[in-house]
């Protein structure tokens, strides 16, 4: 493609060389450039992409973009200065595939908690309504029918494009994305033309990447604040940042809350565990997915899909047909009638509200046990956090590892010790090898009893020093409950 029209829409502040020349494709790691590649260079947390410059002028680099002109340029390479990289990175990356998110309607989902299950659901619901669907999530990839790995909850840029493209060539109409605060911080999303954006609710997460909640939550704002005049942006105004959200959108603003007047509300009329009884718009509606979180989730999912033409009635019934997302409040009932319920939940707000459902399913002197850990290599101070709550609200709790990457377990867990009252502490255990703390709740686990297995939900590997290996919550909790006979 040609290197000028990849650059379109892209601030220059200094060329040097021409931009009338073909280039292969665009690269921002030096390591993966190759013969006439553009090498866009970004700050990143760790390193500079900046270094690398004369390194992916060596490996054949046609074009470098870059915040600050190198000192020593090498004849017949373009060098492009840009305000910031990563900016003009999606910018670039989305002109190569061909501004695929103006061709389909693109549905941001932001916030803490709920981005997956939203996203997941309202993809489920609009390929139940006969369309050709698009979702960008951290479980997966899809391309309507066509399933892809991801890495991220927002890819980068090049990637999110290209999967758009891809949506485009097989005719889909409508592609629900999960916007991480991550994502946003650092642009992979610029650019993107969003028909509309959602606000689930903001609590602590990731202060170790944004240091304070001011910040984090401005982060999740500018989606907000980006949108275009004809896009909608629809908040939860029961979260105290939900009207925040909306403050300077240009957008068309619709709010949805449980709690107050909005313009989507809905009450839960009766909750088990097999499901809850909503009302939604004076009609009532089962919802298989329970807790009222949930009730928040399938009201947004409602709004979302009325905003984007769908006929009410019809989406309630589609509503109620929805089944639950991989690793979200997923379980399994032994012969012995032990529940075990696998859940992502892997903030503090999560957790809470996780417990605060299995708690108000109790019927009897059924005991709640809870196996949860904390990811090493990502915000310290939910450790002692979660810590209190799950010692708190259950009536065993054995604390283990989760993805301690190049932390140690151990002291991982220590982080957690330290949030338990002491009234509690009798409740606890701490046990390093996951497989061994789930399997120790099976054997601690008698008939009626509810294990909740907390942090991993759908994650199928335990992360240590950069090595990934087989490890499935859901697979292990039911064949230990099956080995054991109970
Ligand atoms: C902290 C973080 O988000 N890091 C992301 C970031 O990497 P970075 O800033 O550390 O990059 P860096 O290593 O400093 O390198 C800077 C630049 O130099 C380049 N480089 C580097 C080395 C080299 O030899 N040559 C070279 O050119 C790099 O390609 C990069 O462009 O940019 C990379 C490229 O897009 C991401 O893959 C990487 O995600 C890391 C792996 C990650 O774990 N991210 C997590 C925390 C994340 O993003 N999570 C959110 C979900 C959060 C939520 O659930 O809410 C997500 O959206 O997935
Ligand atoms: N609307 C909600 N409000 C609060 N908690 C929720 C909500 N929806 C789901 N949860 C809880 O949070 C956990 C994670 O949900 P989900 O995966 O949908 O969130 P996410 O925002 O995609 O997370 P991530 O940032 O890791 O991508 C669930 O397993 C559940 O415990
Ligand atoms: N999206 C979340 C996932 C956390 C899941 C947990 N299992 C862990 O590995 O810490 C994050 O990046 O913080
Ligand atoms: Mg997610």
């Amino acid at each position: 493609m040609l290197l000028k029209d990849i650059l379109y829409g892209v601030g220059l502040s200094a060329v040097s060389g021409t931009t009338n020349t073909m280039v292969n494709t665009i690269c921002f790691d030096s390591r993966k450039v190759g013969m006439d590649d553009v090498f866009v260079a970004i700050k990143g947390t760790v390193t500079d992409g900046h270094k690398y410059i004369a390194k992916t002028v060596d490996a054949g680099a046609k074009a470098i973009v870059c915040e600050e002109l190198p000192k020593n340029m090498v004849n017949g390479v373009t060098y492009l200065e840009v305000d910031n990289g990563a900016k003009a990175l999606a910018i670039m990356a989305s002109n190569f595939y061909g501004n695929p998110s103006k061709n389909l309607k693109l549905v941001a989902v932001t916030g803490t908690n709920g981005k997956t299950t939203v996203s997941s659901l309202l993809y489920q619901l609009f390929k139940r309504a006969g369309y050709k669907v698009g979702l960008i999530s951290t479980i997966k990839i899809m391309v309507d029918d066509e399933q892809y790995a991801t890495s991220h909850t927002t890819p980068d840029a090049l990637v999110i494009n290209k999967h758009l493209s891809l949506m485009n060539d097989a005719g889909v109409e409508f592609c629900f994305m999960e916007v991480s605060s991550h994502g946003i911080h650092q642009k992979r999303t610029e650019g993107l033309v969003f028909e509309g954006a959602i606000f689930t609710n903001l609590s602590h997460d990731h202060l170790d990447y944004h240091k304070t909640f001011a910040e984090y939550r401005d982060t999740k704002k500018k989606l907000f604040d980006n949108l275009p005049k004809k896009a909608f942006a629809l908040s939860n105004i029961d979260d105290k940042n939900g009207l925040v959200m909306l403050q300077n959108t240009k957008a068309k603003k619709y709010t949805y809350a449980l709690k107050t007047y909005a313009d989507y509300r809905a009450n839960i009329l009766e909750n088990q565990f097999h499901g809850q009884l909503l009302k939604i718009d004076d009609n009532e509606l089962w919802s298989k997915l329970i807790g009222d979180f949930n009730a928040y989730n399938m009201l947004a999912i409602y709004a979302t899909a009325d905003l984007l033409g769908l006929e009410k009635m019809e989406t309630l019934r589609l509503l109620s047909e929805l089944e639950n997302v991989d690793g979200r409040f997923q379980y399994y009932i032994s012969k012995e009638k032990i529940t075990a319920i696998v859940d992502y939940a892997h903030t503090p707000d999560a957790l809470k509200n996780v417990l605060d459902t299995i708690n108000a399913l109790r019927t009897g002197n059924e005991n709640v046990i809870t196996v949860v850990g904390c990811g090493g290599d990502r915000d310290k101070s939910k450790r002692p956090v979660m810590g209190h709550i799950a010692s708190e609200m259950s009536n065993k709790t054995i604390f283990t590892s989760d993805n301690p990457r190049t932390e140690s377990a151990a002291l991982i867990i220590e982080e957690m010790e330290a949030g338990v009252e002491p009234q509690n502490i009798k409740k606890i255990l701490s046990i390093e090898n996951r497989e061994q703390a789930i399997k120790t709740a099976c054997q601690l686990a008698v008939g009626n009893d509810i294990i909740l297995v907390a942090g991993k939900g759908h994650e199928t590997y335990q992360e240590t020093n950069g090595e990934r290996t087989d490890f499935d919550d859901f697979k292990i909790v039911k064949e230990l409950l099956t080995s054991l006979n109970k």
